[in-house]
């Protein structure tokens, strides 16, 4: 008997050893791509995972300098393209921007996005090209954007309002900035903010919440048989508590709304903010029934909140930490702003126009941090020849802007915040410059440059205008920490706090 249970002892572990290294050696073996992008040498059932840090990022620059602009890695079973150069980029997100135009669909995105019924990781196809059409001419048109300039006065209002009323004692700007961009993003999407309500605040925590699920690398994806460490951690359920409470929140406001647009009256006083246009696009094929649909309704006011939230604070974060670690930057804003505006109290839309200086700033703020160093995924959905190198239909592409950024064939000096650069030069970050992407490019480019751009650009000439900033003595004398957050947007990792003067 003891025998048999000794032979169990040495048996089971020696068979099981045998079977994941048969398994590994599976399902690490040769694509069959004839000539393949350079790659790292990779590990069996890892392939490059344990390359990777918590800023994914940092390890493709460096491993880009071994192996090259393009390379191609594993994670786990799937084959991932990274792209560290602007030819490379240009490669992806134009030359072969049909072959690239899908997005891989998560586990995570299955589960809150409606399957992609989104539009951010919406497959390629029939829906992804409406859903799109209606972002772009209805729901971001340039007149619409423009209509949203009386709510960024008034945010815009509020928060020098906030400033003011702390002048002399430090601020968490970083807190701000987000909940400036979240109250924007709220009132555009449903015409109020929630903020101070019990459902206010919980939808907060829960898109705060879907953002880390959207961003987090969840294992099961791409080593299948050890999907158990998602469940065993916790991650599975919290998917679904996130999934469910977005839900049932968005399903209140949206039943709300409808009963709103019932009456008459009141539909007039509503006005039409993002939730009214997609209740009548998403409407108009059932004769005012959108009960098909909601899914897609409430996929898309997600993505909203979800790319247009974060992203925005990241952007004010950034530039304000880089205005107050170079005071001659700011100062040179500052009477750059004041020469347009001149004698005048508020700064208008059209002032803003005339201010290349300050979209210098932003450009430059936008080339040393992305808020997403990687920009989003794609995925080639067909066999492609990449500048001559073999990619595999199903392989997963990003972009490293990060990478490009700090590429010193394109930038001189590209470690120096130095936004005089784009002075007298004609890149912008529209898409068609390759050295400078933060939105992306191509057809599944960022469909919001304008509307985004309007609103950082309107409250940072304000805050540079009307008041003196400092970092707190604490600061003094220590440059900031530099460093950013782990997620699919890249924050600072110590939130700023500065102090603010008001300038008579
Ligand atoms: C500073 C602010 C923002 C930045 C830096 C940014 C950046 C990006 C990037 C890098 C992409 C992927 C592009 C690609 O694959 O080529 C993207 C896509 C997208 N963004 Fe933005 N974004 C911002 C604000 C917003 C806002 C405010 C909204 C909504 C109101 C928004 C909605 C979207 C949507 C719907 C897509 C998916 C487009 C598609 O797949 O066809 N973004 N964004």
């Amino acid at each position: 008997m003891e025998e048999i249970e000794i032979h169990h002892l040495i048996l089971f572990p020696l068979i099981s050893l045998i079977l994941i290294w048969s398994i590994s050696k599976w399902l690490s073996k040769p694509t069959g791509n004839k000539n393949p992008p350079p790659s790292p040498p990779k590990l069996p059932v890892l392939g490059n995972l344990h390359q990777l840090s918590s800023l994914p990022h940092r390890s493709f620059l460096s491993l880009s300098k071994k192996h090259g602009p393009l390379m191609l890695l594993h994670f786990g079973r799937v084959p991932v393209l990274v792209a560290s150069s602007a030819d490379a980029a240009r490669e992806i997100m134009k030359n072969h921007d049909l072959s690239f135009a899908d997005r891989p669909l998560y586990k995570a995105h299955r589960k809150i996005l409606y399957d992609g019924r989104d539009l951010v990781f919406a497959p390629y196809g029939e829906y992804w090209r409406q859903a799109k059409g209606s972002f772009v001419l209805k729901l971001l048109s340039n007149k619409r954007v423009q209509s949203f300039q009386p709510i960024r006065e008034e945010e815009t209002a509020n928060f020098v309002k906030k400033i003011r009323e702390s002048s002399g004692s430090s601020v968490n700007l970083s807190r701000m900035f987000f909940q400036f961009a979240y109250d924007g993003i709220c009132r555009s999407a449903f015409g109020r903010k929630y903020g101070e309500s019990e459902k206010g605040k919980k939808f907060l925590m829960l898109v705060t919440e879907m953002a880390e699920l959207l961003g987090a690398i969840c294992i099961g994806e791409f080593i299948p048989w050890l999907g158990w460490i998602d469940r065993v951690r916790g991650f599975d359920e919290r998917l679904d508590e996130v999934a469910r409470g977005l839900d049932e929140i968005l399903e209140s406001v949206i039943d709300e709304r409808l009963e709103i647009n019932q009456e008459e009256s009141l539909k007039e006083e509503n006005g039409d903010d993002f939730l009214d246009i997609l209740l009548e696009i998403y409407s108009d094929d059932n004769g005012g029934d959108v009960s098909g649909n909601r899914d897609n309704i409430k996929g898309i006011i997600l993505d909203v909140f979800g790319a247009g939230s974060d992203t925005s604070a990241v952007v004010l974060e950034w530039t304000m930490t880089e205005l107050l670690r170079h005071p001659t930057v700011m100062e040179k804003l500052r009477r750059h702003i004041k020469e347009v505006v001149k004698e005048k109290r508020d700064i208008s839309s059209d002032d803003i126009e005339k201010m290349p200086y300050l979209r210098a700033v932003i450009k430059e703020t936008f080339r040393c941090h992305p808020p997403f160093p990687l920009l989003l995924p794609r995925v080639a959905c067909r066999d492609v020849k990449v500048k001559g190198y073999d990619v595999a239909a199903g392989t997963v592409a990003m972009v490293s802007f990060w990478a490009i950024g700090r590429d010193p064939e394109l930038w001189d000096e590209p470690e120096k915040f130095r936004p005089e650069r784009f002075l007298n030069s004609s890149i912008d970050f529209k898409g068609v410059d390759f050295e400078l992407i933060p939105f992306g490019a191509g057809r599944r480019g960022c469909p919001a440059i304008t509307y985004s751009i309007a609103s950082i650009e309107f409250l940072l000439a304000n805050l540079v205008a009307k008041f003196e900033w400092k970092l707190p003595n604490v600061e003094k004398g220590k440059d900031l920490d530099m460093n950013e957050s782990p997620g699919i947007t890249a924050h600072r990792v110590v939130p700023l706090h500065a102090l603010a003067t008001m300038i008579e």
